[in-house]
C-alpha cells in the first residue's frame, strides 16, 4: 500500500471508502471523523433503513411487508442530507434523523432491512449519491459498493459496544448487550467482512485511534 495521506488532504475525484461493522462498533463516529480529515462527506446508510422502519411504525403497516412499505415509501421519498459534521434524513419537509434512534426502531429495524425489495431500494438511493464519501453501514463493502476503493470492517465485543452505547442511553449495560447480540444474530445475513476489507477490533482503541488507523492505511491521493 501506498504512503498514508496527510490529515487535512482533500479527496476529490470518484472515491468511495467503506467503513461496515456489527451494531455499535463505532461506524457513523469513525465514518464521520475519518470524512472530516480526507474533506468528504460521509454516509449513513443505517439511517434510510431506520426512516424506513420509522414510517412504517407510525403508518401501522406490518414491518415484514414489503408491498405497503414500499408504496409509502414511494409517496413519501426520503432524502438523505450527508453532510461531513452529520447526516440528516428528510420526509418531505420533516426532518425524521432524531427520531431514527429510539428503542422501537432499534427493535424494528431488523425486519424492515431483511426484506430485499427494500433493499433495493435504499441500495438505489445510495448508488445515485456524487462520489466523494465515505459510506458506513454493513453491506457497503460487499453489496452496494464492491469496487469500493479501500475497505474497513468494525467489531468489538457485545459488552465493550454496550457499556458505551450505555453512555448516551437510558438503559442499562446487560440490557443494551442483550439487545446488541439479538439485532447482531438479525443482521448477520448481510453483516459480513468483505474478503478485501481491513478487520478492526476497535475494543482496546479510542475513537481517534480507530480513525488513525484507517487514515494511515488510505491509499495517497493527490490533493
Ligand atoms: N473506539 C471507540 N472508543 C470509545 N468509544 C467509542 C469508540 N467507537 C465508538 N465509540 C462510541 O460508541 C458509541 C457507538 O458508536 P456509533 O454510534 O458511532 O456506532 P455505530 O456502529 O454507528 O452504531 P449503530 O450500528 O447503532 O448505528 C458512541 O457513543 C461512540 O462515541
Ligand atoms: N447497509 C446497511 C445498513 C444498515 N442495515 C440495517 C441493520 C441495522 O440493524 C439497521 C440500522 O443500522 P445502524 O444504524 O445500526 O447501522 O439497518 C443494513 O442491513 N444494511
Amino acid at each position: 500500500m501506498r504512503a498514508a495521506p496527510p490529515h487535512g488532504t482533500l479527496y476529490t475525484g470518484r472515491v468511495i471508502v467503506t467503513i461496515d461493522g456489527v451494531a455499535a462498533s463505532g461506524k457513523s463516529s469513525v465514518a464521520s471523523g475519518v470524512a472530516r480529515a480526507l474533506g468528504v462527506p460521509y454516509v449513513s446508510s443505517g439511517l434510510l433503513y431506520r426512516a424506513a422502519t420509522l414510517l412504517a411504525l407510525e403508518a401501522g403497516a406490518p414491518l415484514e411487508g414489503a408491498r405497503a412499505l414500499l408504496t409509502h415509501l414511494r409517496a413519501h421519498p426520503l432524502r438523505l442530507e450527508a453532510l461531513p459534521g452529520g447526516n440528516r434524513l428528510w420526509a418531505g419537509e420533516r426532518e425524521l434523523t432524531d427520531e431514527l434512534h429510539s428503542t422501537r426502531v432499534d427493535q424494528g429495524v431488523s425486519a424492515v432491512a431483511a426484506l430485499p425489495e427494500v433493499r433495493a431500494w435504499v441500495d438505489a438511493q445510495l448508488r445515485a449519491l456524487p462520489e466523494p464519501f465515505v459510506a458506513e453501514g454493513r453491506d457497503m463493502g460487499t453489496n452496494v459498493f464492491p469496487h469500493a476503493d479501500a475497505k474497513f470492517y468494525l467489531t468489538a465485543s457485545p459488552r465493550v459496544r454496550a457499556e458505551r452505547r450505555a453512555q448516551e442511553r437510558p438503559e442499562d449495560v446487560p440490557a443494551i448487550e442483550a439487545a446488541l447480540i439479538e439485532r447482531d444474530r438479525r443482521d448477520r445475513v448481510q453483516s459480513a467482512p468483505a474478503p478485501d476489507a481491513r478487520v478492526i477490533d476497535t475494543g482496546p482503541l479510542s475513537l481517534e485511534g480507530v480513525i488513525g488507523t484507517i487514515l494511515a492505511a488510505l491509499p495517497a491521493r493527490s490533493a
